[in-house]
């Protein structure tokens, strides 16, 4: 008998790409609400009532009003940034702490990670965790991604036949150190500031590249890039989703594209730069593990399926 999966905001771009990784799958039955019905509130509950999981792909304010009302047996995977911070919510991310896939598993609660702090997360939870920088390490990261990344509303930004000549190069927001993710990227990571957060959104559909700057001098832990590089593979060693990468300065030409891993739920690390000023970077697609993947690897360990299934890993 197959899962019945109801996504609440199944026309959304997050609801579509979930819908992508099903195609094919017989062990998943998605629930289809009809369209005069996609945004009444009692057909809503109703359908997740059917439901074995229930996807929230929803702006914020819509996700905390449906939340707020379902009753608690009902399984529900969060998108949003509603719930990420809440202690009531499980935070998914299974790579995070050695328990959280059983977290994940047991809980009818769970907030899939942010786009940009999926990345920074990644790369400075090892840090904390095996003692190499100190909690009060002043982090600093910029994050650029494709413009998926603000949902429908940006894609027609930017699609626009008259749009202006500000979307033709890449933009910096988050001016003010106000993101949305911050809160997140510190409770996770357990640092004890946020990072001074650069967030740009360029001119092309999807892909990220995360990064995070490392003075040598600064870290509790004074190891080189290499040796970096060795700590990251061992810990990230046995996630099927997280590859470690070597990179070669001749074949790769020196540079990193962010659009590369479009389309792939894979993330890939690499920690590049010299002995003292160090760089670790993050890639991966702002709709593969940054949101749409990372939701179904979420779905497949709440029911207790091999985390991989559905997912493009190449
Ligand atoms: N895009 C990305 O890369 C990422 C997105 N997220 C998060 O995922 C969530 C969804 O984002 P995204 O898919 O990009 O957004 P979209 O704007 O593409 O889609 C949102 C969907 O929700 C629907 N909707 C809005 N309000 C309601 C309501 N009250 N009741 C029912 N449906 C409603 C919209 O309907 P309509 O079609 O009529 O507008 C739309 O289909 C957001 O919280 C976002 O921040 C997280 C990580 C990455
Ligand atoms: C390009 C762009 O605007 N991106 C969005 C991130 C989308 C996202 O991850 O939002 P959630 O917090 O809901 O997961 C932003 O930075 O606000």
């Amino acid at each position: 008998m197959a899962y019945k999966i109801y996504i609440d905001g199944q026309e959304g771009t997050t609801g579509l790409k979930i819908q992508e990784r099903f195609h094919g799958r017989n062990d998943v039955e998605v629930l289809k609400i009809p369209e005069e019905y996609r945004k009444d509130q009692d057909a809503r509950l109703e359908m997740m009532k059917l439901s074995d999981i229930t996807f929230l792909c929803l702006p914020d304010a819509a996700s905390r009003e449906i939340a707020g009302t379902a009753e608690p047996y009902i399984r529900i995977l969060d998108t949003s940034t509603a719930h990420r911070t809440n202690a009531d919510w499980v935070y998914g991310m299974p790579e995070l702490n050695p328990d959280q896939r059983a977290r994940i598993q047991s809980s009818n609660r769970v907030s899939v990670p942010g786009c940009h702090a999926t990345g920074f997360i990644m790369l400075v939870k090892p840090l904390i965790s095996l003692g190499i920088a100190d909690r009060d390490y002043p982090f600093i990261c910029h994050s650029i991604t494709g413009y998926s990344g603000g949902g429908k509303n940006m894609i027609a930004q930017y699609g626009a036949a008259n749009r202006g000549e500000d979307y033709n190069s890449p933009r910096q927001y988050g001016l003010p150190q106000n993101h949305k993710h911050l809160a997140e990227m510190r409770a996770m990571t357990e640092i004890k500031e946020p990072p001074v957060f650069h967030p740009i959104v360029a001119d092309y559909y999807s892909g990220m590249l995360v990064t995070v700057s490392l003075h040598r001098r600064l870290l509790k832990k004074k190891l080189t890039s290499e040796e970096l590089l060795r700590e990251f593979k061992d810990y990230y060693n046995d996630q099927p989703v997280i590859h470690i990468m070597d990179y070669d300065y001749e074949t790769e030409d020196g540079f990193l594209p962010a659009g590369k891993l479009s389309d792939s739920d894979k993330l890939e690390i690499y920690i590049l730069g010299q002995e003292e000023r160090i760089s670790l970077i993050a890639r991966y697609d702002n709709l593969g593990k940054g949101a749409s993947g990372a939701a179904v690897q979420c779905m497949n360990i709440m029911l207790g399926l091999p985390e991989e299934t559905g997912l493009q890993l190449k």
